[in-house]
């Protein structure tokens, strides 16, 4: 194991160091870019970080020239659905004839496909599955991310997800943070009775803090999933157990969702695609911090992304993600969503890289510890195959990464061609 790491030559660094909280509205465009810096990484952490000369003969066990190039924090992923059984490709023919998402669900497909497919699947495959995911997902420079249950909505599936989920975190040099979305969808079991299965599911609680399986709950507030009043009552229970909240909110029917993530005060809410200006006015106001997620709404073929502009304008604090899952958004490339919040949302690359960051630790709790390059902190640290920031979602589709470093040590290195 490498004690120490010095990286000089830094073309640009991002550290995102100056910020407490979430940055919000207007300040999302302001980024601190250091030029012609060096980070030293002593024992897992942040060293130093100074003028490349000034650093240049300081000691270290390696030494890496990093020619220019741009280094910025690990990126941190707020929303993905990182566990699951199965894969839904033959879904994609009726994506393309126009059967909307809400009705493949309503024929006991998409979400519901996946339950079926999860429930099969033991813990050791959806392990090593989740294991396969995080690895890419660490190729594309992301080093904390979130992990949603969801896919079982009976007492044993769920504990069996979020265990998963527990034992990934834990066995994987990245770090990560459990959400409970047992109220992902209506079972067949339940159809007749939505609050039934809410209960089922809210009767999980206590064991899933006795067990510390997850931080957050979240549900899918939606046509034909879980209402206003239900989500209101069920997230009121889960606050009332002392968990911190998310909701899958406004993502295609404009139900009030937004509205209701800030009335609960929950931690993030997600999705808001279709917020109305009411939703995007109280969000703006509230300690809410909005996570969009451009890759899901590009892959289901729906015209309307989140007003993003609106809501920074507005002064929200906003944070991006690829919402990783096998029916909306099958993709763990980070750096593409980057792009689809350029091309499809205006986000300038300035937002786009407090969304990926700083933002994106505090949408996951994690706003001491991740998403910044700071003295003391974790050193989790990105070198860019190039010069500058705006590169990144400029280039699009393809991975830009060139080492990744988890708290210190080489996580991944760009390979090269054999011949
Ligand atoms: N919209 C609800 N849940 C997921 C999709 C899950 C799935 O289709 O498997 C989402 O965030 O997009
Ligand atoms: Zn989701």
């Amino acid at each position: 194991m490498t004690q120490s790491t010095l990286l000089y030559n830094i073309g640009q660094l991002l550290t995102m160091d100056q910020y407490e909280g979430p940055v919000r509205g207007k300040d999302m465009g302001n980024l601190d870019v250091k030029e012609n810096y060096a980070v030293l990484m002593k024992d897992g952490k942040v060293e130093k970080i100074g003028p490349s000369d000034e650093l240049a003969d300081t000691q270290a066990d390696e030494k890496i020239d990093c020619q220019g190039k741009l280094v910025t924090p690990g990126l941190v992923e707020p929303h993905t659905h990182l566990v699951f059984g199965g894969s839904r490709e033959h879904e994609m023919a009726l994506k393309q004839q126009g059967v909307p998402y809400l009705e493949i669900l309503k024929q006991g497909g998409g979400i519901l496909s996946t339950v079926r497919s999860t429930r099969k699947a033991s813990e050791e495959e959806l392990y090593e599955k989740a294991m396969f995911h995080l690895n890419r997902m660490a190729s594309y420079g992301i080093t904390t991310m979130e992990a949603k249950s969801g896919y079982g909505m009976d007492k044993e599936t769920e504990l069996k997800q979020l265990r998963v989920a527990k034992k990934a975190g834990e066995n994987h040099p990245l770090d990560l943070v459990s959400t409970f979305l047992g109220a992902h969808a209506i079972t067949e079991e339940y159809k007749e009775n939505p609050e039934a299965l809410l209960d089922e599911m809210a009767s999980l609680f206590d064991q899933i803090k006795e067990e510390d399986l997850a931080e957050f709950v979240d549900i899918f507030t939606e046509t034909g999933v879980f209402t206003i009043e239900q989500s209101r009552r069920y997230l009121q229970k889960a606050k009332d157990k002392g968990f911190d909240l998310k909701m899958h909110a406004d993502e295609i029917d404009p139900l009030g969702g937004t509205q209701l993530a800030v009335e609960l005060g929950a931690t993030t809410g997600d999705h808001l695609a279709v917020s109305t200006d009411e939703g995007i006015k109280q969000l703006a106001e509230s300690d809410t911090i909005g996570v969009l997620l451009p890759g899901t709404i590009f892959y289901l073929g729906k015209g309307e992304f989140a007003r993003a502009r609106k809501m920074i304008e507005e002064g929200a604090a906003i944070a991006i993600s690829t919402d990783f899952n096998p029916g909306s958004s099958v993709t763990e490339n980070i750096q593409l969503i980057m792009s689809l919040a350029a091309l499809k949302m205006k986000m300038t690359p300035e937002e786009i890289w407090h969304a990926v960051t700083v933002n994106a630790a505090h949408a996951i709790n994690r706003g001491d510890e991740a998403g910044q390059i700071k003295v003391g902190r974790k050193a989790d640290v990105v070198v860019w195959d190039a010069t500058n920031y705006l590169y990144i979602p400029y280039h699009y589709g393809v991975n830009h990464v060139n080492t990744v470093f988890k708290a210190g040590q080489k996580l991944f290195e760009r390979g090269d061609l054999l011949v």
